[in-house]
């Protein structure tokens, strides 16, 4: 899931229109640090919880690389921050790294023991997210999971999120929904081999990703409807508001002159009530059925979809308002789309780059589906698949589509490794340079090699439950990704899919070695270029 607010401020920040807007700013930003300075956490020692630090402790701050006025850090960070904050993190010779975004202080993690330590022994101090304002209008407030801090709401929406929604009772009681969109997907692709015709892979996994939250939510298939392409249309353009630069959330003095945050707060005010809109008639939609069927004692047939789950559980939770209910679809939507069809499309640009994965996996794949399956792979077969298990984690690991987790805001001063972190301080945890450190993967760390998920291999028994913190896709901890299990039953169902009926072939003249591996820095790390890739039906 992915800020969401710090990555969409290293990301931004280093356009040219953020240096633009910032150069603007600056002669009444010089005239305004003084007070800005009062607010800048990093070495403001006042507000840890009512205490002064002692003055030894204050040295002991972790290491920072030289700053520039105004700016702080801002331009040490490159477009691809997971990949410069490494370089910066190698160069200083520092697992914990102190910089200063703005006038936002960040603290960056690059080792396993430091993650464990923030994501472990002071999980309850670094569970809260900072505040965005994209974020707050668009999303309810604190009312959903993903962006909220830590309190009260956001313990009783994660509650209700992993206990009733993305349980694993709830994943697998929707696998048939699940094994009916991968067949649409299979149909598509199976019209486009008998046409001889290339797939835009990133585009046919982007919606079927979004069918399937569709799904989930509403219980039925409203593909031909045209309203799963209003949710694929209102999730593009959140994400891009959510990335899009807002100075104040780094510079939180502009707010007092309030120009900026009103532009903002007025697209986003917009962007909320075409949420509004949809999800206020589903929801009504659906109450009314739910209340139908209540009265006369009949038994809903649909009632595992997300929408008739929150309203079944209203009484248990006291009262769950429109809002909170809103929040929480919107937390499928948006945690769940990119991320899953992201990683799925990586995965099969590896697998082109790398014939001989492709080949094993193919082989191990239709030797355990049984005949007769239709060509499709049902999720009974899955359980015998050791090296499509392997293939997903290997590609979490090296294509970690979230590559700073999301950040994460200390709520109190603690110690990590000798150092005080200050409360207020924004943490970034590098689990894409984690997961590729030979300190924990040895010598090939950058090669793809699904075979150290197996056995006899080196990393057999890590898992990507949050418990080994040198692999860390899902985060750890009390802000762990709560979509696992929903991410993972997706993925290995839709790539078992795409290489048991299938053949791929790149585009004419093109071979796997030019199969460029350039990414794009957002909520979630995507390819730049598209993936072409020419399908042909397996012969039996
Ligand atoms: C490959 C797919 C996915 C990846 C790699 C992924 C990764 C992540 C990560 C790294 C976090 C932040 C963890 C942290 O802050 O420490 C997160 C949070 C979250 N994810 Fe996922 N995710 C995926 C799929 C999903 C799906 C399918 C859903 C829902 C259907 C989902 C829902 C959420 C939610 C609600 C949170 C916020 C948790 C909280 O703040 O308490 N994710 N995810």
């Amino acid at each position: 899931m992915e800020n969401l607010a710090g990555q969409q401020f290293v990301y931004e920040v280093t356009s040219l229109r953020a240096l633009f807007l910032l150069l603007l700013l600056s002669p009444f930003l010089f005239l305004i640090m003084r007070n800005a300075r009062a607010t800048t956490l990093m070495f403001d020692t006042k507000r840890t919880r009512g205490h002064r630090q002692p003055a030894d402790r204050q040295q002991s701050l972790p290491p920072s690389p030289p700053a520039v006025p105004v700016l702080g850090h801002l331009h040490l960070v490159g477009s691809l921050p997971h990949v410069s904050l490494r370089s910066l993190a190698r160069t200083l010779g520092a697992d914990l790294m102190l910089l200063r975004l703005g006038s936002t202080p960040v603290l960056v993690v690059s080792s396993s023991s430091a993650a464990e330590a923030v994501l472990r022994t002071h999980d309850h101090v670094f569970a809260s997210r900072p505040h965005a304002l994209v974020s707050e209008v668009v999303l309810y407030g604190p009312s959903d999971v993903g962006f909220a801090p830590h309190g009260d709401c956001w313990r009783r929406g994660r509650k209700l999120i992993t206990t009733h929604l993305l349980s694993v009772n709830r994943v697998q009681s929707f696998r048939h929904a699940r094994e009916e969109e991968v067949s649409v997907v299979m149909g598509r692709i199976a019209e486009a081999a008998a046409a001889g015709a290339a797939v835009d892979v990133g585009e046919l996994l982007g919606s079927f990703t979004n069918d399937l939250a569709c799904r989930a939510v509403m219980g039925k298939s409203f593909r031909s409807e045209g309203r799963n392409k209003l949710f694929r249309e209102l999730v593009l353009d959140t994400t891009k508001l959510l990335v899009g630069f807002n100075v104040e959330d780094f510079f939180p003095f502009l707010a007092r002159f309030g120009v900026l945050s009103k532009l903002v707060r007025a697209k986003s005010e917009r962007l909320r009530r075409r949420w509004d809109e949809l999800l206020d008639r589903l929801i009504e939609d659906r109450e009314s059925k739910y209340e139908a069927a209540a009265a006369s004692d009949l038994k809903d047939d649909d009632d595992d979809n997300f929408i008739h789950v929150l309203l079944s559980v209203r009484q248990e939770y006291g009262h769950i308002t429109r809002e909170q209910m809103k929040a929480l679809l919107q937390d499928v939507f948006i945690g769940g789309i990119d991320s899953t069809s992201s990683l799925l499309e990586f995965t099969m640009a590896e697998l082109m780059r790398k014939p001989r994965v492709m080949n094993k996996l193919q082989a191990e794949v239709r030797s355990s589906t049984p005949e007769g399956h239709d060509g499709v792979v049902g999720e009974d077969s899955l359980e015998h698949m050791a090296y499509l298990r392997a293939v997903t984690k290997e590609s979490l690991r090296i294509h970690n589509v979230t590559p700073l987790l999301a950040p994460h805001l200390s709520m109190d001063s603690c110690t990590i490794d000798g150092y005080t972190v200050p409360v207020g301080v924004q943490v970034l945890i590098n689990s894409w340079a984690i997961g590729r450190d030979t300190r924990y993967w040895g010598d090939d760390a950058e090669e793809f090699v699904p075979e150290r998920f197996m056995d006899g291999g080196s990393a057999v028994h890590v898992s990507f439950k949050g418990s080994d913190f040198e692999f860390l896709p899902f985060g750890s901890g009390r802000r762990m990704c709560a979509g696992v299990n929903f991410a993972m039953a997706t993925v290995e169902l839709m790539l078992a899919n795409l290489v048991h009926r299938f053949d791929w072939d790149l585009p004419p003249g093109q071979e796997g070695r030019d199969i460029d591996v350039s990414q794009v820095f957002g909520l979630v790390v995507r390819r730049k270029k598209k993936l072409l890739l020419v399908p042909k039906l397996r012969v039996y």
